[in-house]
């Protein structure tokens, strides 16, 4: 690059796809890249009008403010936080247009390219919108959309249970974003409360570093790996004997019942200090019907019999429980 001019530009999400690719292959050491090794900040921005460049640099601190705003841990209810499996986000203004963003930051040893692909390739209301990707001294810093009423565990661990219609309104947003990544055979693979974030007008999907796309020939994902938070895992997950899109609709009920009690499916009858795991009891025991508290209306509770069937095939879509008339109060209400 001419001197003083910075390595990021304003690109398309095809392009921001292209440098994902490159540097998730350089994550992993299968190929050099020039401007890795200098401190030459590389990047793709895909929306020019809220994000300024200045020759090139979008640098931390002089084209864009960070404010740390929460650690997170992948798989951190988990017994175990595998290594690396961590990040931080940052509440992220543009210095110019004062645009507010999220900035998450993923090592680059630890980056999978799913962290950034899936939200790059496939928008919608109720998916974190992705504004843009940089590189910058071994730390990827990605954009975007922030959801500053913070998530829904959040909200669970400050405000305890959550009512009935609250409840109704996150899943109804949940069931948008899955009929969506679904009907494109795409799993999120971790769906929980602290996954689902809150804005003024909405509920937004996050975090998809676990996510996968199905091929189009095959209905079934087979799993290399154990993917995703043990409370909310569906019981065919856990049997690692293939699963398809109906896992995230149980973990999905899982969250649910999170929801309506306060407390992740399992924890109050296991506690998780005699319990490191809990895949041999959702193996045998699940679904966790029981913890459907007794306030739970009936329309809302054949949702989460449906959601949380034991057998994927019986479960609800996305799409069938967005026509379910509990979770569409308004039209059921004439
Ligand atoms: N794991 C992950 N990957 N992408 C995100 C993400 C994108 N936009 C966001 N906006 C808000 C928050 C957030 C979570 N807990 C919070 C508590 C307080 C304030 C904000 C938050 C997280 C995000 O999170």
């Amino acid at each position: 690059c001419p001197s003083g001019q910075g390595g990021v530009q304003y690109g398309s999400a095809t392009d921001l796809l292209a440098f994902i690719k490159r540097i998730s292959g350089t994550a992993h050491g299968t190929q050099a890249n020039s401007n890795i090794h200098l401190n030459q900040d590389t990047g793709v921005l895909l929306s020019k009008h809220d994000m300024i460049l200045q020759n090139g640099h979008y640098r931390i601190d002089s084209e864009v403010s960070l404010f740390p705003w929460k650690r997170i841990y992948r798989n951190a209810d988990s017994a175990h936080i595998p290594k690396g499996a961590f990040g931080r986000v940052h509440l992220a203004l543009d210095c110019v247009t004062r645009k507010r963003m999220a900035c998450k930051l993923i090592p680059l040893e630890h980056f999978r390219y799913s962290d950034v692909e899936i939200q790059a390739r496939f928008g919608h209301e109720n998916v974190a919108e992705l504004f843009g990707a940089i590189l910058r001294e071994g730390t990827l810093y990605v954009f975007m959309e922030a959801g500053e009423g913070g998530s829904v565990l959040e909200k669970l661990d400050s405000c305890g249970p959550m009512r009935e219609a609250e409840v109704i309104w996150v899943s109804r947003q949940v069931l948008q974003a899955l009929e969506y990544l679904h009907s494109k055979g795409v799993i999120h693979h971790d769906i929980k409360p602290s996954n689902i974030v809150l804005t003024s007008a909405k509920a937004v999907l996050v975090d998809f570093g676990l996510s996968v796309q199905m091929s189009e020939d095959s209905q079934v994902y087979n799993p290399k790996d154990l993917r995703g938070t043990e409370m909310y895992m569906s019981p065919e997950l856990v049997l690692c004997g293939g699963h398809n899109t109906k896992t995230d609709i149980y973990s999905l009920g899982s969250t649910m019942i999170h929801m309506l009690t306060g407390s992740a499916p399992w924890v109050r009858r296991f506690p998780r200090t005699a319990y490191p795991s809990y895949l041999y009891i959702i193996h045998k025991l699940a679904p966790p019907l029981e913890e459907i508290p007794e306030s739970c209306s009936t329309p809302l509770r054949s949702v989460l019999h449906s959601a949380l069937h034991r057998n994927p095939a019986r479960r609800g879509s996305a799409s069938a429980l967005l026509q379910h008339h509990a979770l569409n109060p308004t039209t059921n209400q004439t």
